[in-house]
């Protein structure tokens, strides 16, 4: 199962997930000058991040709004970066967050599980129900792959429906967050967690303890971290003793040479010095949970 290679990952370079979410004005000027196209600009500049990040990186999360924003250079250069994530032995998860009837469900599944956009992980929306969810499950098992479902968005907006209370008295997202664990079960790996993970934001607090309690089978993948005002104490309660999550952070990595003097010129070196910083924070806080 490839919840296991992350699970792996994790205990031997840390939580961080490195999110290549590569906006143009990113990368730095003079570095862009170098190359002939755009679309080279953007590889190399994720290459030398990830070069700079993989020994503290558990995983790296490519979100494809920046790369279909260029239209098809940007998806060129999106594919050669899933690439290059493969061929570094490290592993990806696509942020495409999908959500759609099965028949359709069946079609994003194939494009990024299977050729040009293939990635290990994706994340989707189970907000249109559970059988928009199903046609992924086939490739859990058949092709090694993973899915984290939307659970409680980091975004203030995540109040207005996923807190909403039900008539079971429960807020929607423990609804939701019930139904995740229960597909899960059917995709555990070795290591306690199942393929079937969760995404969680750092940036609310609320049932931090109930929601890791109720959903000890879910591997979470926690955005908020840095440019969104999360930080270790704030994730500590999600993880599980260090090892049930991922932690992303995507501007506070990509842009940490934005804080040092003439930082742009080793940008990739201070988003690894970033990476490590993170690292350790993390572990530190989740030692004492
Ligand atoms: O699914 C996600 O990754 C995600 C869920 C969520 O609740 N909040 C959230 O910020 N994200 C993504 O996580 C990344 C956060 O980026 P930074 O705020 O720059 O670290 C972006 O790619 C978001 O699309």
């Amino acid at each position: 199962m490839i919840i296991d290679r992350l699970y792996q990952s994790v205990k031997e370079k840390g939580p961080v997930c490195v999110g290549l979410d590569t906006a143009v004005e990113y990368v730095p000027g003079e570095f862009l000058k170098k190359y002939n196209s755009l679309e080279d600009g953007i590889v190399n500049f994720n290459k030398r991040i990830i070069d700079a990040t993989i020994e503290n990186a558990a995983c790296f999360k490519v979100q494809i709004a920046y790369y279909e924003a260029l239209g098809l250079l940007g998806l060129r250069a999106y594919k050669r970066t899933l690439e290059y994530i493969k061929e570094n032995k490290a592993i990806s998860i696509a942020d495409i967050k999908r959500g759609d009837i099965a028949k359709t469900a069946q079609m994003y599944a194939k494009a990024h599980f299977e050729g040009d956009f293939e990635s290990d992980f994706i994340t989707l929306s189970p907000y249109m129900g559970m059988d928009s969810v199903e046609p992924y499950l086939e490739y859990v098992d058949k092709k090694e792959k993973g899915v984290f479902l939307l659970l409680r968005t980091s975004n203030e907006g995540a109040k207005d429906i996923q807190y909403i209370t039900t008539k079971s008295d429960r807020k929607v997202y423990n609804v939701v967050g019930e139904k995740i664990q229960n597909i899960g079960e059917k995709y555990l790996g070795n290591c306690q967690y199942s393929s079937i993970g969760a995404v969680v934001g750092c940036t609310h607090g609320e049932e931090a303890e109930k929601i890791r309690t109720d959903l000890n089978k879910t591997f979470f993948l926690i955005p908020g971290y840095g440019a969104q005002g999360g930080g270790a104490k704030d994730v500590a309660a999600y993880m599980n003793k260090g090892n049930g999550g991922v932690v992303n952070s995507s501007r506070g990595i990509l842009l940490a040479y934005k804080k040092k003097e003439n930082g742009q010129k080793d940008f990739d070196r201070w988003a690894g010095e970033e990476t490590l910083n993170m690292r350790k924070a993390l572990e530190e806080a989740c030692k004492n949970i």
